[in-house]
């Protein structure tokens, strides 16, 4: 049962206080897939990518990720393993530039190198690399242009695609996206949904999402979770989804 998918929740619940915020979760996340969770405020979104990347502990249940057991896992060593993630306020460094804020991905990437890149006095060969990496991430991501602007001077969906960016310098598995188009225009979050399904199919990245703006991240994804009052009451493809009893319920009923 391990391998059907590379992310898994099993048995998750998580209560704050008498809240029940997830009770017995369980969830697949296939590989090279956009998975998109749905449901109504307060039906457990928050919770669950929380557990899943290891901010809150779960007062029951499991997190397996590529086969392995994390439940009990730091967010840095989830990093580490190729599970990331976004905010929904992205986190750049305002005053530096596009390309500085991909070239100063999260310190365990560099950690893991450090003696590699001192034993072999290979710094200047791997700055090259990285940034020759960088960039073609920024292409990707059509922010190349922008490589030398202050990240402040970004709108607030440039800026989440350069968190985006970041975030991909450690080739992560599996990206868990907060809300990515949240207060982003429609023409700039239909072209994040676009490039999300070139990295998926281009770099084989799974991604993870929770976002209430249905109308524009339906069409583009592969799988949608439906949750409400802390459990999963529906799951499949989009189209189906969105017509399920169950889920035209929660969201009419809430
Ligand atoms: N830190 C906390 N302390 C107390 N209650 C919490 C906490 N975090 C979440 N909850 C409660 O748990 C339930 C699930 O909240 P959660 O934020 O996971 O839902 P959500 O689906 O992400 O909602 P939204 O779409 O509004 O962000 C809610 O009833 C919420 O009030």
């Amino acid at each position: 049962m391990l391998s059907e998918g590379l992310l898994m929740t099993r048995n998750v619940s998580k209560s704050f206080g008498g809240v029940v915020a997830l009770k017995n979760v369980s969830v697949s996340v296939r590989p090279q897939t956009l998975t998109l969770v749905i449901g109504p405020n307060g039906s457990g979104k928050t919770t669950l990518i929380n557990v899943i990347g290891g901010i809150l502990q779960p007062d029951e249940g499991h997190v397996y990720f590529s086969g392995l057991d994390i439940t009990k896992l730091s967010p840095h060593e989830r990093f580490r393993l190729g599970l990331a993630r976004t905010f929904q306020t992205p986190q750049l460094f305002t005053s530096l530039s596009v390309l500085e804020n991909v070239l100063v991905p999260d310190r365990s990437y560099y950690e893991e190198r450090v003696i590699e890149i001192l034993l072999n006095n290979v710094w200047r060969i791997k700055e090259k690399e990285y940034v020759e990496k960088a960039f073609s991430i920024l292409r990707l991501l059509n922010l190349d242009r922008l490589w030398d602007a202050s990240a402040r001077e970004l709108s607030g969906g440039q800026m989440k695609l350069l968190e985006l960016a970041r975030v991909l310098m450690s080739d992560p598995k599996l990206v868990i996206l907060d809300e990515p188009l949240a207060g982003v225009n429609p023409s700039l979050a239909n072209e994040i949904m676009g490039y999300l399904t070139k990295l998926r199919s281009g770099l084989g990245t799974t991604f993870l999402i929770i976002e209430h703006r249905l109308d524009i991240a339906l069409k583009y994804v592969d799988h949608v979770i439906a949750m409400h009052q802390g459990q999963v009451i529906a799951e499949g493809l989009p189209d189906e989804i969105v017509k399920h009893p169950a889920v035209v319920e929660a969201y009419l009923g809430g």
